[in-house]
C-alpha cells in the first residue's frame, strides 16, 4: 500500500439544480488525501449516452431518487477500485467499466461510477497537493488553456418548458481577450437582453434551467435577433466582438415525419431545415450550431457538413455522446467538425478524457459542456482548462451551479501564475477565422 492507495469510497445522494436526487461520492487515499464529486444530470438526454440509474419509486422524489446508483457504490464499485492506485485512472475507470456488462453502464448506473471516477481523480490531485487543473495538464494533457465560453442567453425546448424550438442560443465573445473580458462581455450581453424584454413588458424575473431567459418571443428567428440586439445594446458589435451559438438539440424537434418548429407553425423535410439554418447563418452572426439533425441520421449529417461546416462550427452533442466509436464514425464520414464532451455521457473519466484527445488528433474541436442539471461543483472549469478543450458550454452568467464554474474559472486565470495558462480565444472555435 502507498499514500494514493484507495482506501474507502462513500457514496449519498445530493441534489442538483433542479431539485432532483443525483449520486455524490468520496474516495479516501491512505495518505489522507480525499476527493469529493457530485454527477450531474441532463434532460435532453442521446439515446446514445450512458444510463443513468434512477429509483423508479414515486412516493420518493417522484421516482427521481438515486438510492439504487448509492447502493451500487458500496456494493459493487467500492470493492472493485479499494486497494487501487488512485493516480492510475485508467486502472480505476478500467475496473469501474468492468462493473457493468451494458457498455452504456446502465445496469450499476453511470451517476453512480461518474461520481466514483471523478472523486478518485480529484484525491488524486489532492495526494500531490496541486489543482485539479494542475493535475489534469500535468498528467498528459500538455500545457493548460483557459476556454472560449458559450453562454446561454435565451432558453427553449426541454430547458424552458418548450417556450421556444430552439433549446439554447447562446453567446460566444469571440473578440475577447482574456476569459475574464469574455465573461465580462457575455454578463452585459445577458443584462442587456433582460433589459430589451424588460422594455417591451416581457417579465424576466423566470429563468430556465440553465438560467437563460424564457419566453416572450414571437417565434425561433426572434430569438436570434434578439441576442445580436443584446449584443448592441450592451455597447458590443455583433459578430467581431460576440457570436452566436445554437444548439437546436434536433432530437427534441423531429416528430417522425419532420423537424417541428410549433412556435412557427411549420414542419420542415431535412432540405427545407437546413435551407433555414443557411438563412439564419447569413442574417446573424452565427458561429457554431449544435445538434442541427438527428443523432442518427449520418447521411443527412454529411450533407449538413457539406452545406455548413466549411464556414461554421458544426457540433455534435446526442449525435457523438462523447462515445469514441461514434466519433470515430463521424470522423471518418466527414460529419460535423467538433465535439461536444459530457462525462456523464461517457460515464468515466478516462473515456470522456480519450474523446477529447481524439478529436483533437483528427482536427476537430472540443466544447466541454455542464449538464441542464447541474451542481455547485466545478471539476467541469478544472478539466477544462487541464485537458486544453479550448471552449466551455455552462449556461448562463446566472444560477450558482453556473457561476460556480465561470468563477472557477475567473479563479485559475487569476491565480495560475508565472506560465499559468493561456486564453484559448476564437482560434478554438472549429471554422473559426483564425482556424481556417
Ligand atoms: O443539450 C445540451 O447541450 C445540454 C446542455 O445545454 O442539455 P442537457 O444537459 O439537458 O442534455
Ligand atoms: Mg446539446
Amino acid at each position: 500500500m502507498t499514500a494514493t492507495t484507495i482506501t474507502e469510497v462513500l457514496a449519498w445522494e445530493a441534489l442538483d439544480s433542479r431539485g432532483r436526487p443525483t449520486v455524490a461520492c468520496r474516495v479516501e487515499l491512505a495518505g489522507g488525501a480525499t476527493g469529493r464529486a457530485v454527477a450531474p444530470s441532463g434532460a435532453s438526454t442521446g439515446g446514445h449516452e450512458a444510463r443513468e440509474l434512477r429509483d423508479g419509486d414515486p412516493a420518493r422524489y417522484g421516482g427521481y431518487g438515486v438510492l439504487r446508483a448509492v447502493a451500487s457504490v458500496g456494493a459493487t464499485l467500492a470493492p472493485l477500485v479499494t486497494g487501487l492506485d488512485a493516480v492510475d485512472q485508467t486502472a480505476v475507470d478500467a475496473a469501474l467499466e468492468s462493473a457493468d456488462d451494458d457498455p452504456l453502464l446502465g445496469t450499476v448506473g453511470a451517476n453512480a461510477v461518474l461520481a466514483v471516477s471523478l472523486a478518485t481523480l480529484r484525491a488524486a490531485a489532492a495526494s500531490t497537493g496541486r489543482p485539479l487543473w494542475r493535475h489534469a495538464a500535468d498528467d498528459g494533457g500538455g500545457a493548460p488553456l483557459l476556454p472560449l465560453p458559450m453562454v446561454n442567453i435565451v432558453s427553449g425546448g426541454a430547458h424552458a418548458g418548450r417556450a421556444l424550438d430552439l433549446q439554447d442560443v447562446l453567446a460566444v465573445p469571440v473578440g475577447a481577450t482574456s476569459f475574464a473580458q469574455a465573461i465580462e462581455w457575455a454578463a452585459r450581453v445577458r443584462a442587456a437582453a433582460a433589459d430589451l424584454l424588460d422594455q417591451r413588458g416581457v417579465p424576466t424575473a423566470l429563468v430556465a434551467d440553465e438560467g437563460g431567459l424564457a419566453g416572450g418571443l414571437d417565434g425561433n428567428e426572434a430569438a436570434l435577433a434578439l441576442v445580436t440586439d443584446a449584443v448592441q445594446h450592451a455597447g458590443l458589435t455583433p459578430g467581431a466582438d460576440v457570436g452566436i451559438a445554437v444548439d437546436l438539440a434536433a432530437n427534441q424537434l423531429h416528430d417522425g415525419t419532420g423537424y417541428r418548429l410549433e412556435r412557427d407553425g411549420v414542419t420542415l423535410d431535412t432540405a427545407a431545415w437546413l435551407r433555414r439554418l443557411e438563412a439564419w447563418c447569413r442574417d446573424y452572426p452565427v458561429v457554431s450550431l449544435e445538434d442541427v439533425l438527428v443523432e442518427d441520421d449520418w447521411a443527412g449529417w454529411a450533407t449538413a457538413t457539406g452545406a455548413l461546416g466549411a464556414t461554421r462550427q458544426l457540433l455534435g452533442d446526442d449525435l457523438f455522446a462523447t462515445n469514441a466509436g461514434r466519433l470515430r464514425r463521424g470522423i471518418d464520414d466527414g460529419v460535423a467538425n467538433a465535439v461536444l464532451v459530457k462525462a456523464n455521457q461517457a460515464g468515466t473519466v478516462s473515456r470522456a478524457r480519450h474523446v477529447t484527445e481524439l478529436a483533437r488528433a483528427a482536427g476537430y474541436a472540443t466544447v466541454i459542456s455542464a449538464r441542464s442539471g447541474d451542481t455547485e461543483d466545478d471539476w467541469l472549469a478544472d478539466l477544462a482548462v487541464g485537458w486544453r478543450t479550448g471552449q466551455i458550454k455552462v449556461g448562463s452568467t446566472m444560477r450558482s451551479e453556473r457561476t460556480a464554474k465561470w468563477n472557477r474559472l475567473l479563479e485559475i486565470e487569476a491565480t495560475a501564475g508565472d506560465g499559468g495558462a493561456a486564453f484559448a480565444g476564437a482560434a478554438a472555435l472549429s471554422r473559426s477565422p483564425a482556424r481556417r
